[in-house]
């Protein structure tokens, strides 16, 4: 490993999140937040970087950018390699290794009892009897119906297939094994079975210091036709969801992934000059989402920002920039 060579568990870890091996806010930011143990523990037995604490430092500011360039929406990436990397320190080699290390464990285990608190809020607005739609497949929205299932309701479930990766058939199996009765519909059957449906739950990758409610492409018009059917939506995101950059005006990039997601393998040709697009995520306003329910209790939408400030300041430090 020379200097800033990134281990092969980061470099592992960053493909699988760029070909969605890894998918998921939550899961991508405790598998980067891993990544950085694991680069810490290589970089300390590694010639050039096990005497000397810069060398060392610059090798996980380095592995931090490889892992932050695989997928540019999901906020809960960078805001994972921000809290490992602000609390490393020390003069030693060793001393900055075991709070690298510390740091990505107790990053993980705040990320799960953050999603149980959140389910328990979740789970408070879920009634017994009452049938949920949801979109993707989002740990975060689950949590909050496994709660509900847990506190002794009975729940079913209309689970979106979510085109065009299918995340929804995660979500269906996930709650049949809940023992919640699932109906899987195609996303354009979503509207029909509103009226059968007392909840919308849906996760999210970045929420936006207006509310704005950042998710998988399709939770917008869902909310749309929700609001229209007069059927409450909410988003369930723990804190690591909030985007600190939207704080100080920039807006968040919606990834776009490539046309083969789209159409059958091997058909290009055949389809000729038709331009296929494929962006992953939408925005919803946060005039259409009921509420955003996080490990610190259930916040209209456009109340957010008062969250984002206290727990971000200002604004958002990139603490894996060269000095
Ligand atoms: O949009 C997705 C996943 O998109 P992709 O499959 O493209 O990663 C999920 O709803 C959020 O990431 C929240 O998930 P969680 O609640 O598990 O963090």
């Amino acid at each position: 490993m020379t200097d800033t060579e990134p281990s092969p568990a980061v470099r592992e870890t960053a493909e699988s999140i760029a070909t969605m091996e890894i998918r998921g806010a939550a899961t991508i930011a405790s598998a980067a937040a891993e990544a950085l143990a694991d680069q810490a523990a290589a970089a300390a037995e590694a010639d050039a970087t096990a005497s000397d604490p810069e060398a060392f430092r610059a090798s996980m500011r380095a592995a931090a950018r490889t892992l932050r360039e695989t997928r540019p929406t999901a906020v809960s990436l960078p805001n994972a390699l921000r809290y490992v990397l602000q609390r490393m320190e020390g003069d030693s080699v060793d001393r900055l290794r075991r709070s690298v290390v510390d740091a990505s464990e107790a990053f993980v285990d705040q990320l799960d009892r953050a999603q149980e608190d959140l389910g328990q809020v979740g789970a408070n607005r879920l009634a017994d009897g009452d049938t949920v739609m949801t979109h993707c497949h989002s740990t975060d929205a689950l949590a909050c119906i496994e709660a509900a299932v847990e506190q002794g309701k009975s729940i079913s479930a209309v689970v979106k297939e979510t085109r065009p990766r299918q995340q929804g058939h995660i979500t269906a199996e996930a709650l049949r094994d809940m023992g919640v009765p699932v109906t899987l519909i195609v996303d354009s059957a979503a509207r029909r079975y509103l009226d059968e449906v007392d909840h919308v739950v849906v996760g999210a990758d970045s929420i936006a210091a207006d509310g704005g409610v950042i998710n998988k492409i399709g939770t917008s018009g869902l909310a749309v036709n929700a609001r229209e059917r007069g059927v409450p939506i909410m988003t369930a995101a723990q804190t690591i969801k909030l985007h600190p950059e939207t704080l100080t005006g920039h807006t968040v990039e919606i990834e776009m992934r490539s046309e083969e997601e789209v159409i059958e393998p091997g058909t290009r040709e055949a389809i000729g000059e038709i331009t296929v697009e494929n962006p992953a995520f939408d925005v919803t306003p946060p005039r259409y989402m009921d509420a955003i329910v996080t490990e610190h209790g259930q916040f209209p939408p456009e109340s957010i920002v008062t969250l984002m400030r206290e727990l971000f300041g200002e604004g958002a430090a990139e603490p894996w920039a060269e000095p």
